[in-house]
């Protein structure tokens, strides 16, 4: 791109193209000259398409270019295209006839930047580094804007993919060719290619950025780690120097680098994440339950949503990163648990808690920015604000007692010197910008008063000189002015030249007079100059020292900023325990999964919103009805629920899984009463959803993803499935159902717990030869023709479906509902044939339903007569 022209090019165009072939292919340069930002050649083309500014030419090539002051932004858009954007400023003097001196200052990437408009404060932003061979799949991610910095390697791509996909990282960095390797090996169908194709479509979706593969070894990139994390082996951290994901860490670590232009100064730890330790969630079960985000593609209508309270931007990260990898640690479950308790406990202090919570700035992504030159005074004043909260809210803590006492006040870092320093030294109005000054409060430095005095005691000069200067010549409109191109000077109209004294000396003829100075101006005005310019260097030194203050303490201030997140994600959920009456779930290493009066945590409050309760019909009365549930993998292992259209089946099955997956994040869930046995893995097969961008029809997508289901569910994983089978014809979707019910209660001491939803009535029968199958329906009750939706869940089998009646409910014309009850009871019937009304040209004949009966051959395995 951006072809060097074979014409001779200006010395500025040189070095633009010097910059320019440094850069990786496809990052747009923007270009600093003067109040601008200009970019050239394709790069103006495309940002002028892309940001809709304006493209012209400048002598034969094209040209578009953004004002300096607003680039934020429309990088910001750049980077939300999937765009590389590359920032090379001017770092010399601007001397009239000499080309400025330029310097790349950062490259920015979707995963790579740090401004606070270019990230979402409530969500982490990562960037991750992928590998795989014969090892498996290794990870490594990271935060630049915080510092959290990860890795991770499993023999199965599965294991590892599920929390890659929850974390949705910003963009991914791999090694040259490998996808393009991998796309091959799954379209050669080689062995392992279901999982490779997951992983090639996880890739595909998103930003992905390209290095050297010897970036990607082993041993050099745990040389890169312990450089840029400035240690001397990685036993600190746990991890042996052969660990696989080492190389995807370095490989990270050298992307990050060459794109801030220098290390990362903001990385402090590297941890190991292992999948085993984690409740893991599928692609498709996040999607399906609609974790973080709907089915719209919105955050509302979110588990993560309806079950945020939090009131700081940290604390909403944490939560997310808490749910995209629930723990199976009980002793963690157990004390997130109890502190909940305690901070629900005490509703009046929780609330006081909460706000001095809500007053704490983003700290971690406030020192991230510091550490890697972004100043802003204004984050400096973040700190400042967010210690003076620290002493109150380690009192409250201390004040509670318990647990919380116990935990959290030794993880509050008061440091009060800092908190006075910054008190006394950054101003109350600050600049965004640490050039413009004035950020320094009076009274903090005596050289910077002294010199801002003299600065304003010559201001107040200027203005006596104009009140006399007018008074000795006697010219009334005379001005003393400044200008940046011209400093100061005298002002006379034409019709007062006649009388400009001996003294002034004339320097420029305007429209509307002439301009002077005198030599005692001409001192004066050097006196501001070196007064203004000291005042400003002065006040940068002092800046930067209140920064290294602020970065000395970087380590306390970043682990209390961790302790107030936590906290402020247990306050918030008992908050939210308080609000909807949740309780706390016993869990434990059982295999039970019993809840008393459950309920759907989403679909609840979305009911008692006003706007709900304002259109409640018949149909959906505002209120939530809960439900029992009772499963264990070697008792009532697995549930067959039936009930007609829109009675609530979906809801209820998803509200179990929501149910245990918040009891795995140590939230009290919303029920009477809970007992949840730690579940390995949660799958779902729900709905129909279409994938048809990547070549797969709704079928394939459902039987795809029920033969992930079927091949890695374990005794300890919690499945749901909601009408598997009906993305074909109705024998094949049923005989499909049946053979996975099967299969599902195959062994024959214990299985995934299950909940299965559906319409096949003809699976009922199976309760009588699978000892561990439920039948479960939910009832409506039948009114005159028309029902009522009851919503509540019990044993037994649903004995019909009430399609027709929930068809005229949504509004279908009553001549075609009168027209489907003659069809249904003719087919119902053992009468094969249905008359066709005299007008209609022939139609497929109908075929009869066929009788379904069972019978047992063995335990399990029935045959269809
Ligand atoms: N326990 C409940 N209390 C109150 N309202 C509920 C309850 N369960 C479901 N609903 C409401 O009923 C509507 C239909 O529920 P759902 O989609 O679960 O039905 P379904 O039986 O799965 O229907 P279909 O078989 O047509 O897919 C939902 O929009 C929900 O708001």
């Amino acid at each position: 791109m951006s072809e060097k022209p074979a014409t001779k090019l200006t010395p500025m165009m040189e070095q633009y193209f010097e910059v320019k072939r440094g850069l990786p292919e496809g990052t747009l340069l923007l270009f600093r000259l003067g109040d601008f930002f200009e970019l050239f050649y394709e790069d103006a083309v495309i940002a002028s398409r892309l940001l809709g500014i304006t493209l012209t030419k400048r002598q034969d090539y094209p040209m578009a270019g953004l004002p300096y002051h607003a680039a934020d932004n429309y990088v910001t858009k750049l980077l939300a295209a999937g765009r590389k954007v590359a920032l090379c400023d001017q770092s010399g003097p601007v001397k009239p006839g000499k080309l400025v001196k330029r310097t790349l200052t950062r490259i920015l990437t979707p995963g790579t930047t740090l401004a606070a408009s270019q990230l979402d404060a409530n969500r982490n932003h990562y960037l991750c580094a992928l590998a795989h061979d014969k090892r498996g799949l290794h990870a490594s991610w990271l935060d630049l804007s915080t510092g959290e910095f990860r890795l991770a390697s499993d023999p199965r791509i599965e294991n590892l993919l599920p929390v890659l996909t929850a974390l949705a990282p910003a963009e991914i960095v791999l090694a040259e060719g490998d996808l393009e390797h991998w796309q091959a090996q799954v379209a050669a169908h080689e062995s392992g290619q279901a999982e490779l194709r997951d992983l090639v479509q996880f890739c595909a979706d998103r930003t992905r950025s390209e290095v050297p593969a010897y970036h990607f070894e082993t041993a050099a990139g745990a040389k890169t780690v312990m450089d840029t994390l400035g240690v001397l082996n990685l036993e600190g951290f746990g991890l042996a120097a052969t660990h696989p994901a080492l190389g995807a860490a370095g490989a990270l670590l050298y992307y990050a680098t060459e794109n801030l232009r220098s290390r990362p100064e903001n990385l402090r730890k590297l941890q190991e994440y292992r999948s085993s330790g984690t409740l893991l969630l599928d692609p498709a079960t996040l999607r399906n339950l609609e974790i973080f985000s709907s089915s719209r593609g919105t955050r509302d209508g979110t588990l993560l949503e309806a079950i945020n309270r939090t009131r700081s931007a940290t604390g909403a990260r944490l939560l997310e990163r808490w749910l995209s990898a629930p723990t199976l640690q009980l002793a963690e479950i157990h004390r997130r648990q109890h502190l909940v308790g305690e901070l629900a406990a005490q509703p009046g202090r929780l609330a006081e808690l909460q706000d001095s919570l809500s007053q704490v700035r983003d700290i971690p992504r406030i020192l991230g920015r510091l550490q890697n030159r972004l100043r802003n005074p204004r984050e400096l004043a973040g700190i400042r604000d967010s210690l003076a909260q620290f002493p109150k809210i380690r009192a409250d803590i201390g004040d509670w007692g318990g647990q919380l006492a116990d935990e959290y006040s030794a993880r509050i870092a008061p440091l009060p010197e800092l908190l006075d320093l910054l008190s006394r030294g950054l101003a109350d109005e600050l600049p965004g910008d640490v050039a413009d000054g004035g950020m320094i409060r009076a009274g903090h430095d005596q050289e910077l008063d002294l010199l801002r005095s003299l600065t304003s005691n010559n201001k107040t000069w200027l203005a006596q000189l104009e009140a006399e200067e007018q008074q000795r010549t006697g010219i009334k409109s005379l001005k003393v002015k400044f200008t940046n191109n011209f400093g100061y000077y005298i002002e006379v109209t034409k019709a007062n030249l006649h009388l400009v004294p001996e003294n002034y000396i004339r320097r420029q003829t305007t429209v509307g007079g002439e301009r002077y100075i005198t030599e005692e101006l001409r001192q004066k005005e050097k006196e501001i100059f070196t007064s203004e310019e000291r005042a400003i260097a002065r006040e940068q030194d002092l800046f930067h020292a209140l920064v290294s203050s602020v970065l000395a303490e970087a380590e306390p201030l970043a682990s209390t900023a961790d302790a107030l997140a936590e906290l402020d994600v247990l306050a918030g959920w008992a908050t939210l325990a308080r609000e909807w009456d949740y309780t706390c779930p016993i869990v434990d290493e059982s295999d039970q999964l019993l809840i008393e009066e459950g309920r759907h945590p989403v679909v609840e409050q979305r009911l008692k919103a006003p706007e709900a309760a304002a259109t409640a019909s018949a149909s959906s009365s505002a209120a939530f009805v809960p439900n029992d549930t009772e499963l264990a993998s070697n008792g009532a292992q697995l549930a067959l629920i039936t009930g007609p259209n829109m009675a609530g089946k979906s809801t209820y099955i998803r509200q179990v899984a929501l149910i245990a997956l918040l009891g795995h994040i140590g939230c009290w869930v919303p029920a009477r009463s809970c007992r949840i046995g730690l579940v390995d893995r949660i799958f779902s097969r729900v709905g129909a959803s279409d994938d048809l961008a990547r070549g797969n029809s709704t079928f394939m997508v459902e039987m795809n993803e029920t033969a992930n289901i079927l091949n890695n569910a374990t005794r300890r994983s919690l499945i749901i499935l909601d009408e598997i089978g009906r993305g074909t014809s109705t024998y094949d979707g049923l005989s499909i159902a049946w053979a996975v019910v099967e299969h599902l209660h195959a062994d024959p001491e214990a299985g995934p717990r299950t909940l299965f939803a559906t319409h096949y009535q003809e699976l009922t029968q199976l309760e009588k030869h699978l000892p561990r199958l439920r039948n479960l329906s939910v009832t409506v009750k039948e009114w005159n023709d028309e029902i009522v939706f009851v919503r509540r869940v019990q044993p037994g089998a649903a004995d019909r479906s009430y399609g027709i009646q929930v068809a005229r409910l949504a509004g279908l014309p009553l001549s075609v509902i009168e027209r489907a009850k003659t069809i249904l009871s003719r087919l119902e019937s053992e009468e094969a044939v249905v008359a066709l009304p005299p007008t209609n040209q022939p139609a497929p004949a109908a075929r009869p339903r066929k009788k379904i009966t069972v019978e047992a051959i063995d335990d399990s395995q029935l045959s269809l007569l």
